[in-house]
This record gives structure tokens, sequence and C-alpha cells, in this order.
């Protein structure tokens, strides 16, 4: 019997506090589960755009993984940005000893447009990372490149779900609908059945970090050891909040307020269509 959750993100920073590793450890402590972090790359950004990046070392992001193999508790983890094939590799080869739920937000651009990884590491991702992964967190543009086909209506969104399972290796995949237009509909394969989450859009520009707080929710709720399709249904839920009384700082795109849910959890509809 584990006392307290304990959750470790693998992701790349952002000094802004909305997306990367910041919005990970702001969700995990919101949602009451422990928060580690393994730092892969330090992103100068803010809500404007990607100013700068610098790659953390190999032999440093083994290091960290190590001293938090070595001696904490993971009960759930996820993966964000991942630069390049030679981190991949290396974290691919550390965490697939690890005996708890992955949650991979396939990180390829940011809101801004700034690229995150490199192009030729995708393959990599696709091949190896994701065939060990519990969910992945697709948004439509993700979706498309992990599929390699145009998604553009919901019929789209549910195939794509269902081929990044059986065709790409995912136990479940979670494809978002956030870059669509009318209600933020999302539709989870989980191997056996779809299942949609349907809130509605709220009108802001303010969506730095979304990807990225949904998907630390969602390891959150698996690390303390709650149902796929519950974990997902909270997450939902805790993001529209989120995004709902998002926070109008910086001159772009600005980020989401990780405690709306403490003062605002019972004014908002999200539901789960069967
Ligand atoms: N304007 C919005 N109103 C309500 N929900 C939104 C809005 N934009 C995104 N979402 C939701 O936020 C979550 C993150 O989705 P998305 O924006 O597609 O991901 P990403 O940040 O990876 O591009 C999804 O549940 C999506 O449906
Ligand atoms: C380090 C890092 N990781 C991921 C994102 C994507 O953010 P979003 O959730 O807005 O797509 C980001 N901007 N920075």
């Amino acid at each position: 019997m584990k006392n307290v959750a304990c959750a470790l993100t693998i992701a790349g920073t952002d000094p802004s506090g909305g997306a990367g590793i910041h919005a990970d450890l702001k969700t995990f402590q919101e949602l009451k589960t422990y928060g580690m972090s393994v730092i892969t790359s330090i992103v100068s950004q803010n809500t404007t755009g990607v100013q700068a990046v610098s790659h953390v070392s190999l032999e440093m992001i083994e290091q960290q993984l190590d001293s938090i193999i070595s001696d904490m508790p993971i009960h759930a983890f996820k993966t964000g940005m991942i630069a390049n094939q030679d981190m991949m590799k290396l974290i691919y080869n550390k965490i697939k000893h690890l005996d708890a739920p992955y949650v991979m937000d396939p990180v390829m651009v940011a809101t801004s447009g700034d690229t995150l990884i490199e192009r030729d590491s995708r393959n990599y991702l696709r091949k190896n990372l994701l065939p060990l992964t519990t969910i992945v967190t697709p948004n439509i543009p993700e979706t498309e490149y992990l599929i390699g086909e145009k998604v553009e209506t919901d019929e789209d969104m549910k195939q794509a779900a269902e081929m990044l399972v059986k065709n790409f290796g995912a136990k479940a995949a979670l494809v978002k609908g956030g870059h669509r237009e009318g209600d933020a509909v999302d539709f989870l394969y989980d191997g056996s059945r779809i299942h949609s989450f349907s809130a509605p859009r709220i009108n802001t520009n303010n969506t730095h970090g979304t990807g990225c707080t949904y998907a630390a929710a969602i390891t959150a709720n698996l690390s303390q050891g709650l149902p796929l399709n519950i974990a997902v249904k909270q997450a939902k839920h805790y993001v529209t909040l989120a995004i709902k009384y998002s926070l109008d700082l910086g001159a772009g795109s600005g980020p989401t307020n990780h405690w709306a849910p403490r003062i605002h959890t019972n004014n908002l509809t999200t539901t789960e269509v069967e």
C-alpha cells in the first residue's frame, strides 16, 4: 500500500511557467500527487514563442534518471519534449524497465509554432517509444504525423486513435480536438472501445501549455491508481477549468490557471459521450 502517489515527468522547461516541466509539476501538485522531474532541455520561452534552447548533456539526463529511479517510487510517468534521437534512445533504455503507467505527450511543435524536436527523431519516437506507452496524447498535427494521414473529422480522429493502438503499438490513444472548431472533443481508444470527452469551446487565446497540463493530469490520476477512462475524464475536467479561468499574462498566448479547479470546481460541464 503506497502512502503517497508519486509521478515523474521527463521534459523540457518553460521559464514563463505555463508549459513543459513547470506545467507538469504544478498539475501534479494540484492533483495531490508528489511530483518529480528530469529535465531534457532548457527552453528560453514565454507566451510569444521560443527564444533559445540549450540541451542538457546525455550524461546529465542519464544521471538525473538514475538518481530518481535508484531511490524514489514512481507510480506513473510522462514524457514531453525529447529533442533528439540520442536523448530518446537513452530515455528508452531507462524507462523500458519501469513498471508503471507511461503517458506520452508526443510534443513536436509549441502552441507558438516553434519546433521542439528534430524532424529526424520523430521516426524513432514512433517506432520505439510509442509501443511502450500506456496512453499517447497527440493533438491533431501530431496525430497526422504519427499515422501519416490527414485528420479532419470526428470519424478521422476515432480511426486515428484506433490506428495508434492497432498499428503502432500504444496501449491506448487520446486524440485531442483542441485545434478544431466547435466543441473541444477528444477521442480515447482504450484497446477495446472509443470514449469521447467533450467540453464547450472557451473563447480564449490563453492556451499555452494545455497539452502538457492535460497529459500531466492524466499521469497524476494514473499514479493514484484510477482506471484509464476515469483518469482521462477527470483530467479533461481539470484542463477545461484551467483553460476557462486561464491567466491573461504576457503579450502572446497566456498560460492556463493550474489552481482554477480549487476555486471553480462545480462551475463547468464536461461530458463523456458513450
Ligand atoms: N479553446 C478551448 N476550449 C476548451 N478546450 C480546449 C480549448 N483548446 C484546447 N482545448 C482542450 O485542451 C486540451 C489540449 O488540447 P490541444 O490544444 O489539442 O493540445 P496541445 O496543447 O497539445 O496542442 C484538449 O482537451 C482540448 O480539447
Ligand atoms: C518545454 C515545452 N514542452 C512542451 C511545450 C508545448 O506546449 P503546449 O502544451 O502549449 O503544446 C512547450 N511549449 N514547451
